[in-house]
């Protein structure tokens, strides 16, 4: 069983510290690294993969360390962020070209079996400059796979593709993952992980914030208070009825509405209505004031 240990990471540039002590395990299936744009992600797969030091702490493979050590990179696949222009190229050539790079018993035999675990088959003569976005993506996959590693780790590999595409890919990984391989992909998207990885690793700001099962993950950041923006046609009134409710934690009143701390995400959304139907108060504005990716994150490390 491959398992992939990080043990008080760190990774600064020069006074930026991009990743903060993290301490991690990674074992077969497919695991998520949520974090947002900037928080370290980049830099924790690289050093994963042993293409960059950290700074302090070590990371191993079933014990090895991954850093420049070339018997660990015959274990382990990169698909990086950047997309690198082989558009001149089949994808047939360039997975090829990475079998040689590995200096594999037979090269050929192992491009047409990666190949076919992409599902790339049909399109393999055709130069990767004429593939949509998925297909590219997934020859990208095939040449950091063609060596047959235990542990794949991708770089936000969904950026800019369709749902269709991305559904592909989702599939793709599963069956890695089910196949008893360690796979780990890196987005900033919530959804997106949600719908791949039962398991989760939250990075924010180079630290782990959290870890483990994503539903339970996901609780914790839905049940965070939520902050609503109101304005009605009596947001004195307004005010004095909610502050009863069960559901609302606090009401401040101004000139320009009512802003409103909900506990309950649901039951506040269900109560407001019933209560200006009752008080003859009409709802002009409701606002979620405090939803972004960012706020989520950050309401996480507070926790
Ligand atoms: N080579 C470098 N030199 C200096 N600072 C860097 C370097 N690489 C990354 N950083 C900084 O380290 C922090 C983490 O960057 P990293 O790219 O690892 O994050 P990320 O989560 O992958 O973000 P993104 O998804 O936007 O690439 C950022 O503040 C970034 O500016």
């Amino acid at each position: 069983m491959t398992e992939l240990q990080l043990a008080g990471v760190s990774r600064w540039y020069g006074n930026v510290v991009a990743v903060n002590d993290v301490t991690m395990t990674l074992g077969p299936g497919v695991t998520g690294l949520l974090g947002p744009n900037g928080a370290g992600k980049t830099t924790l797969l690289h050093m994963m993969a042993g293409f960059l030091a950290p700074s302090r702490g070590a990371v191993t493979l079933d014990g090895e360390p991954t850093w420049r050590n070339p018997a660990v990179y015959r274990r382990l696949g990169l698909v990086s962020e950047r997309e690198a222009v082989h558009s001149f190229l089949t994808a047939h050539e360039f997975v090829l070209a990475s079998a040689k790079l590995h200096k594999l018993p037979d090269p050929e035999a192992a491009t047409r079996r990666a190949i076919d675990l992409v599902e790339l088959a049909d399109a393999q003569h055709r130069r990767i400059g004429t593939y949509s976005k998925g297909m590219r993506q997934r020859a990208r996959v095939a040449a950091a796979l063609v060596h047959d590693p235990q542990l794949l780790l991708l770089d936000e590999p969904f950026n800019g593709m369709d749902p269709r595409q991305r559904l592909h890919m989702m599939d793709l990984l599963h069956s890695l993952g089910d196949a008893g391989r360690t796979i780990l992909f890196s987005s900033h998207i919530l959804e997106e992980v949600e719908q791949v990885s039962g398991t989760v690793q939250v990075i924010v700001a180079g630290r782990l914030a959290a870890s483990g099962d994503f539903r339970t993950i996901r609780r914790l950041m839905t049940n965070r208070p939520h902050v609503f923006v109101v304005r009605s046609t009596d947001d004195r009134a307004l005010a004095v009825r909610l502050i009863g409710e069960a559901s609302v934690n606090g009401v401040e009143l101004d000139a320009t509405g009512l802003t409103v701390r909900a506990g309950d995400y649901g039951a506040f959304t269900r109560a407001l209505p019933r209560i200006a139907l009752d008080s003859g108060i009409r709802v002009r504005h409701l606002l979620p004031e405090d939803e972004s990716l960012e706020s989520v994150f950050s309401y996480l490390v507070e926790a």
